[in-house]
């Protein structure tokens, strides 16, 4: 029976907390949406965490698809609840992070819970209630013109203020460093009470002693750093193994259009077969461009299956058209005709792309494997294409992680 309940509100996150969590000794699966759940062997995991695609969606959609994960997590059993959001935070004024950490709270008959999206090895880190980005404030670094979630404010006070119906509190660096304890005395004080507390974390050691004094709250919220000091039950066994389990007929798809994914792909274009998206192309006529990207992975194959074609959107200094929908979509029809050509490995990049893909392939439950990188691991999971249901590995990379050098390195992990 799964005692802790995660829902994140994109598909890369989903998979950044699962690594956390296998790391820290829980058997960990990835639900795709509430449904997901109806398929998972209860006794197999220890936490189950929901991805759901609610970052950039309508506040009322956001909240509604929370609370039916939430829902679906109590009916599985869980006992304590984890809502995770990105350590950039992404979300402005109109953001979902509040008003879901209200809704959460709520359902639960719970008044306090803390907000915490820091996460040092990523680079993230809260000090006087501002978000950094490694040296900068989140309003100076590449997020403050996100396409989607441009952060004009790095503080976290500032942004949730507008975002939630209870008080915005906050616990500094000084009251962290003093120990788990103070962090406890701190929490359980009136001013915490029917609020959001940001509790300030600029190391892990920071993060454990949060997660030691979070410990008696049925909700946390936060990025993937804090499940840093939890514990599971199994400790060193709970990978799930590749399947199949060598590196033939892998496939990269990346519609990330972040600076480090950019890197990436000038990167893999050094080795690997490559081939860019046609925007104008796929206008013009979609099926017969993803027909020709189809034939050029096969193609790609026949000659050598060990090596992974790439397939991509933008590239270093490319501009970023105006149809992400088509883009996505595009990416999406590759990842299923693919995976009905034999695709046994897909690693995606972009938050938003892994969400088109995941549902395109029809996958219900993902089952965490080796971890590729900080926030990035493999995972086995069945696609349901052409009414077959066939065994594949993914790992979805959300725009910001992964050393450069990831598309070519991360099929060593498989064997
Ligand atoms: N050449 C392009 N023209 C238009 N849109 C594009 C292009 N390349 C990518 N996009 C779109 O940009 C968006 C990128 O978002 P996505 O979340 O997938 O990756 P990201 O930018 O790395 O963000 P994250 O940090 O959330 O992973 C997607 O909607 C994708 O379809
Ligand atoms: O927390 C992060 O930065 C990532 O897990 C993420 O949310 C990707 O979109």
């Amino acid at each position: 029976m799964p005692y802790l309940g995660a829902v994140a509100d994109d598909f890369t996150g989903a998979t950044d907390l699962a690594t956390m969590l296998v790391a820290r000794g829980f058997r960990t699966v990835v639900a795709v949406g509430p449904h997901g759940l109806e398929d998972m062997p209860e006794e197999e995991a220890d936490a189950v965490v929901v991805a759901l695609k609610s970052r950039t969606a309508p506040v009322a959609d956001a909240v509604r698809d929370s609370l039916a994960a939430l829902e679906a997590l109590r009916a599985a059993g869980c006992e304590r609840f984890y809502f995770k959001y990105c350590s950039t935070f992404d979300s402005t004024a109109e953001g979902n992070i509040g008003p879901v950490a209200d809704a959460l709270l709520d359902a639960l008959g719970e008044t306090r819970t803390v907000v915490v999206p820091s996460f040092p090895a990523a680079g993230r880190t809260v000090y006087r209630t501002r978000l950094f980005v490694h040296d900068d404030l989140l309003d100076e670094s590449p997020m403050r013109d996100h396409p989607l979630t441009p952060m004009r404010d790095s503080h976290l006070g500032r942004l949730l203020a507008p975002q939630t119906r209870r008080r915005v509190h906050s616990i500094g660096h000084d009251t962290v460093r003093a120990g788990a304890a103070e962090i406890r005395t701190a929490l359980g004080a009136p001013a915490a009470e029917n609020a959001l507390t940001v509790v300030d974390a600029t190391t892990d050691a920071d993060l454990r002693a949060i997660a030691e004094a979070t410990a008696g709250l049925r909700l946390v919220t936060g990025a993937a750093g804090l499940a840093l000091g939890l514990t599971g039950p199994h400790p060193g066994s709970a990978r799930a193994l590749p399947h199949p389990a060598d590196r033939r007929f892998g496939v990269v798809l990346s519609g990330s259009a972040s600076a480090a994914t950019r890197a990436q792909v000038a990167h893999a274009r050094l080795t690997l077969p490559h081939r860019r998206l046609d925007t104008a192309a796929l206008r013009h006529d979609f099926h017969a461009t993803v027909a020709g990207l189809i034939g050029f992975a096969t193609a790609n194959w026949r000659e050598n299956p060990d090596r992974p074609p790439l397939i991509y959107s933008v590239g270093p200094g490319d501009d970023l058209g105006q149809e992400p929908e088509l883009v996505e979509r595009a990416l999406a029809h590759c990842a299923a005709a693919l995976v009905a050509a034999g695709a046994h490995h897909l690693l995606v990049a972009g938050g938003e792309t892994s969400g088109a893909v995941v549902t395109a392939l029809g996958a219900r439950t993902l089952r965490i494997g080796a971890e590729i990188s900080s926030g990035v691991t493999w995972s086995r999971t069945r696609a349901r294409v052409n009414e077959r249901s066939l065994p594949i590995n993914l790992a979805l990379k959300s725009g910001n992680f992964g050393e450069t050098d990831i598309f070519t390195t991360a099929w060593d992990r498989l064997s």
